[in-house]
C-alpha cells in the first residue's frame, strides 16, 4: 500500500485510518466539521498527531507514540495540496509559479521553465505563462495551481474542494481536467459534491464527527449507503431496519420480501439491514380515508392496489401487493423541487408531478398510501448493528 495513515487528534476528537492503494483516488466526504480538513493537514503536515503513523511509498510522514514522535517537514513529504483557492505567489508569473516546485528541489532554471511550460499545456493554458496571478480569471488561476502541484511530481495529491470557488461555468471543464490527471495517480480529494465523488473517486470515505462512518469502493457506497449522510450523498432513501423472517422490516413500518433480493439464507433473522430506494421510485396516493368520491388519473384513486408513482414504467390494475411495496403514511412536509414536488413522509422522500401533487390535494398531515415496485429497492445488510451505534463497533 503506497499509503497508510492512522491518526488520532485528541483535542478535534478526530481518529481515522485508511490506507490507499497505488493510482488510486479517494473521496473524503462529510458534513460540516466531520475532520476532512484535518485530515488533510495531518498528510500535508500542517497539523501533528496526538498519536499515529502514517507512511507513503515506504517512508514515515509521522510516526508519534510513546516512544517519541517522527515528523518528516512538509516539503520533504513527496505531497503537493490544491487548494480551493489557487493561492498563487502573486509576484510571480504563472510559468515562474509552476516552475517554483522543480526549482526548489535544485532543477536548473532552464529545465525548471521546460517543466513548467509541458505542465501548462497539459492543463490547457499554455498561452498563460506570461501572466500574472492577477491578470488570470478564478477558473485560469486553479488550472495554473494544478499544473504547480502536479510539476512538483508528487507521490501523493491532495485536493481541498478544488472546485467549490470555481464558477459553475467552468467548473465542469476543470472536473473533466481533475478526472484525466487523477486517472493513475494516487490521490485524496475533499469534497461536498456527490458528483466530484462520482467521477474522480474509486474510493469514498465519509467522516462524521472525526470518525470513519462509512468507506468503499464509490460506486457501493452510492447505492449500497449505510448512513443517513451516504444516502442524501447518493439522492436515495434509506430506510434501515431488520431482516424478519418474511424479509425484511423497515423501522418505519415497510415490508418488502426478501426472495428476490438477497439470497435469504445468507441473512440471519434480526440482522440489521437496510432498503435503498430513489425518490422517483416512490408513489404516493391516497389512503381510503383521504380518497376523494371519484378519484381519477394515476394518483387520484383510492385503491392503492392499482396506483403507482412517477418511477413507475405503467401501471395497471394486474400490478398488485406480489411485486410493490406499500406503507400507510401521513405527510410530514411537501417541498417544491424544480420540476418535481417532493414529499415527505414516514421517513420516506417521494418525488410527484406537480400536477398530481394538485389533483391529489397532497399537503402535510393528509393520510397517503407509499407505493414501490420490489424491482426499484435494494434491501442490503448493514455492518452496524443499529444506525446510531458507535462506527468503531463496525
Ligand atoms: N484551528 C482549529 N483549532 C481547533 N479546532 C479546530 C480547528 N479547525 C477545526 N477544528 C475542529 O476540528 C473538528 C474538525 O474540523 P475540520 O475543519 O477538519 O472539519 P471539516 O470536515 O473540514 O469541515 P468543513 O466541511 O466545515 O470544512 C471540528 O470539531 C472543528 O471545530
Amino acid at each position: 500500500m503506497p499509503l497508510r495513515f492512522a491518526a488520532t487528534l485528541a483535542q478535534r476528537r478526530f481518529d481515522v485510518r485508511f490506507e490507499l492503494a497505488a493510482g488510486e483516488t479517494l473521496a473524503v466526504l462529510g458534513p460540516n466539521g466531520a475532520g476532512k480538513s484535518t485530515l488533510l493537514a495531518l498528510l500535508a503536515g500542517l497539523l501533528t498527531p496526538t498519536w499515529g503513523r502514517a507512511e507513503l511509498d515506504g517512508a514515515v510522514l509521522f510516526d508519534v507514540g510513546e516512544r517519541g514522535s517522527v515528523l518528516t517537514e512538509p516539503r520533504e513529504r513527496g505531497i503537493s495540496l490544491l487548494a480551493q483557492e489557487a493561492l498563487l505567489f502573486p509576484h510571480l508569473s504563472a510559468l515562474e509559479n509552476v516552475a517554483f516546485g522543480p526549482r526548489s528541489r535544485g532543477v536548473h532554471r532552464v529545465s525548471a521553465r521546460a517543466t513548467a511550460l509541458a505542465w501548462l499545456d497539459r492543463v490547457g493554458v499554455p498561452e498563460l505563462a506570461g501572466r500574472r496571478p492577477a491578470q488570470l480569471s478564478g477558473g485560469q488561476a486553479q488550472r495554473v495551481a494544478l499544473a504547480r502541484a502536479l510539476a512538483a511530481d508528487p507521490a501523493l495529491l491532495l485536493l481541498d474542494e478544488p472546485l467549490a470557488a470555481l464558477d459553475v461555468g467552468v467548473a465542469p471543464a476543470m472536473r473533466l481536467l481533475l478526472r484525466d490527471v487523477l486517472r493513475e495517480r494516487t490521490a485524496v480529494i475533499v469534497t461536498h459534491d456527490p458528483l466530484d465523488a462520482f467521477l474522480l473517486a474509486d474510493r469514498v470515505l465519509v467522516l462524521e464527527d472525526g470518525r470513519i462512518v462509512e468507506s468503499g469502493a464509490t460506486a457501493e457506497v452510492l447505492t449500497r449507503p449505510v448512513t443517513a449522510f451516504g444516502a442524501r450523498l447518493a439522492g436515495l432513501n434509506l430506510v434501515p431496519g431488520r431482516r424478519t423472517r418474511a424479509g425484511f422490516t423497515g423501522r418505519n413500518g415497510l415490508e418488502v420480501p426478501l426472495a428476490d433480493a438477497v439470497p435469504v439464507g445468507a441473512v440471519p433473522v434480526g440482522a440489521s439491514m437496510a432498503l435503498a430506494v430513489r425518490p422517483a421510485a416512490v408513489g404516493v396516493s391516497l389512503s381510503a380515508r383521504a380518497a376523494p368520491e371519484s378519484g381519477q388519473g394515476p394518483h387520484s384513486g383510492a385503491d392503492p392496489d392499482s396506483e403507482f408513482g412517477p418511477g413507475s414504467a405503467s401501471h395497471s390494475a394486474s400490478h398488485s401487493t406480489s411485486d410493490s411495496a406499500r406503507l400507510a403514511a401521513t405527510i410530514d412536509d411537501v417541498e417544491h423541487r424544480g420540476d418535481v414536488v417532493r414529499v415527505h413522509a414516514a421517513g420516506l422522500a417521494a418525488d410527484v408531478a406537480p400536477a398530481d401533487v394538485v389533483a391529489l390535494g397532497l399537503v402535510p398531515g393528509l393520510p397517503v398510501v407509499l407505493t414501490m415496485r420490489h424491482s426499484d429497492v435494494v434491501v442490503y445488510p448493514t455492518p452496524l448493528p443499529d444506525q446510531d451505534a458507535d462506527p468503531d463497533g463496525r
